[in-house]
């Protein structure tokens, strides 16, 4: 599918597709609808990213809280999106040995605690031992630095999730 025939979507269709582009957050691509026509994927891309930066704070916070933890609750009992599932799985988050997981869960809790959203990065774009350091190092930040960090990592996933639902033929029209 190329950018024309997305500009063509009526708006059911056009959230069905794109709905989880940002984890979650339906009514992203929703508003972004009314953005159309989009000279390119990139102008699309740059509509959504607008939306986000132009939340305040706590919007920013809630698109975080709507993500899954790595290695969390979702990926144990199978509960995580289609999307999330195969960023976790590519990036070895299901198959953590015990201490692995053990760090991996106490990491993320001391994140949660200390800034109230879970940490987020770009499975796709890391392996299990960046996630780890990036975790751990993350966890050091001002409260404002890891939100703006947590956003545009939320960025990365959306830009790789547009680029792989236009690719990979499952929504030819
Ligand atoms: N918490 C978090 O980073 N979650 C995710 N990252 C990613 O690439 N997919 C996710 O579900």
């Amino acid at each position: 599918m190329d950018i024309a025939a997305v500009n063509l979507l009526p708006y059911e269709d056009f959230v069905n597709i794109f709905g989880n582009v940002v984890e979650k957050c339906p009514i992203i691509p929703a508003a972004v609808w009314s953005r159309r026509p989009f000279v390119s994927v990139k102008a699309f891309e740059a509509a959504i990213n607008e939306f986000v930066d132009a939340l305040p704070e706590s919007g920013k916070e809630g698109i975080l809280r709507c993500h899954p933890d790595l290695a969390g609750r979702d990926l144990k009992s199978g509960t995580l999106t289609r999307e999330s599932q195969e960023e976790q799985a590519g990036a070895g988050m299901d198959a953590l040995s015990s201490s692995e997981a053990a760090r991996m869960a106490r990491l993320n809790e001391e994140y949660k605690k200390r800034f109230g959203f879970p940490f987020v990065i770009c499975a796709r774009m890391n392996d299990k031992a960046a996630i780890l350091q990036q975790l751990s190092a993350r966890c050091q930040n001002e409260l404002a630095v890891e939100r703006a960090r947590g956003i545009e990592e939320v960025k990365k996933i959306c830009h790789l999730r547009i680029h792989l639902l236009l690719s990979d033929g499952t929504f030819k029209l």
